[in-house]
């Protein structure tokens, strides 16, 4: 049986602190890397993350923390990356050490922008690292949740079961539920659409359309899901699974998600630049959006609920002429 060694978790917000949790509660012993001593000397003296899921108590004596990569890519063999999309390459830019033979998870559910690489091909093209070494998180899973032992599933995709198994064990506990897969791509791919359909559902809200519209807006999601999925990783998988369709769902639903917050915000008549000050946190899917065009151009899908929330975000067209655009092509 494969063994997933000493486990670190890169990066310090909320998800970063919720696998922290659950890693940390099964090991007794993790690596964590995060950008900012200052916030490393504020957790220490606290016990808890300073900005971040705080209700969360650690016992310190059981991490490692470093605000240097290196040191915490050296020391430890399986590596959890939890930074923002948007942020990931600033953090390996500082990567001086090979990553290729470590266990290599990711648990972003966005595009690395410019590449339009979903996070396993970035790490394979650009680090090496083989893909029976690249594992990623998936599943309908707010951090917040998470933090109140709320029973949660958890995916984790492997193209080599026997790892995806290991860390699935980890990860396990009486509040959280692990399933394994084969599918990284589509996992990767559907975690970062499900956030662009999650700010169309927050538009939608704050153009105060009701919850019947908004169940046929999830449906004609899901459709558009598989439609991509089908082209840009074509296996057999069961899009209604709850890695693709659960986690459509919870973020399209769910008070607590940040993309249907900023699309509720966008949908009142908000800028974008007003609605990303406001809310604090990150809203993955402003950044995926864009990056999910951009791949579409080659992959020439139809995908009109990604296309309205681009053009409300990109082109500043009125939210509701791209709805109303909307409403007619639904099925
Ligand atoms: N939150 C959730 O419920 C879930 C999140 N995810 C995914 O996890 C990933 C991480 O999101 P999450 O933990 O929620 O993020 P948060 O919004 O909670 O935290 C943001 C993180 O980004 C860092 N950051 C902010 N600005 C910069 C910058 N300029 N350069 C580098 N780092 C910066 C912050 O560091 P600092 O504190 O030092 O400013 C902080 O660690 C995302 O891909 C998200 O989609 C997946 C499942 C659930
Ligand atoms: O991925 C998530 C839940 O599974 C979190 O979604 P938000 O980033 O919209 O909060």
């Amino acid at each position: 049986m494969f063994d997933c060694g000493k486990i670190a978790i890169i990066g310090g917000g909320s998800w970063a602190t919720a696998i922290a949790k659950i890693v940390v509660g099964h090991t007794h012993h993790i690596g964590w890397y995060m950008r900012r001593d200052d916030r490393i000397e504020d957790f220490i003296r606290l016990g808890h993350n300073p900005a971040y899921l705080m209700s969360v108590r650690f016992n310190t004596d059981e991490i490692y923390f470093s605000s240097d990569i290196n040191k915490i890519v050296q020391q430890y063999d399986t590596l959890v990356f939890v930074t923002p999309s948007p942020y990931l390459k600033s953090h390996l830019k500082k990567l001086k050490t090979r990553i290729r033979d470590k266990f290599v998870i990711t648990a972003i559910k966005g595009i690395v922008p410019d590449e339009n690489l979903v996070c396993s091909e970035y790490f394979h093209q650009v680090y090496d690292v083989p893909y029976d070494n690249l594992a990623c998180i998936g599943g309908p899973s707010h951090a917040e949740e998470v933090a109140l032992d709320r029973l949660s599933y958890l995916t984790i995709g492997c193209a080599d079961r026997e790892k995806a198994h290991a860390f699935a064990d980890v990860m396990a506990s009486q509040v959280i539920k692990t399933k394994t897969s084969t599918d990284v791509i589509g996992i990767e791919y559907s975690s970062v659409l499900k956030n662009v359909y999650a700010i169309a559902a927050g538009i939608c809200n704050g153009l105060k359309f009701g919850d019947n519209f908004q169940a046929v807006l999830m449906s004609n999601a899901v459709q558009e899901m598989q439609r991509f999925l089908q082209v840009v990783h074509p296996i057999e998988r069961n899009v209604v699974d709850s890695v693709y369709l659960g986690d459509l769902l919870v973020t399209g639903y769910s008070n607590f998600s940040r993309n249907r917050t900023f699309g509720t915000m966008i949908g009142k008549g908000y800028s974008v630049k007003s609605a990303q000050i406001e809310m604090e946190m990150i809203a993955e899917g402003y950044f995926g959006t864009k990056c999910m065009k951009e791949i579409n151009r080659h992959c020439h899908v139809n995908m009109p609920i990604l296309d309205a929330v681009y053009n409300i975000l990109y082109e500043r067209i009125s939210p509701q002429i791209e709805i109303k655009l909307l409403t007619d092509s639904f099925r």
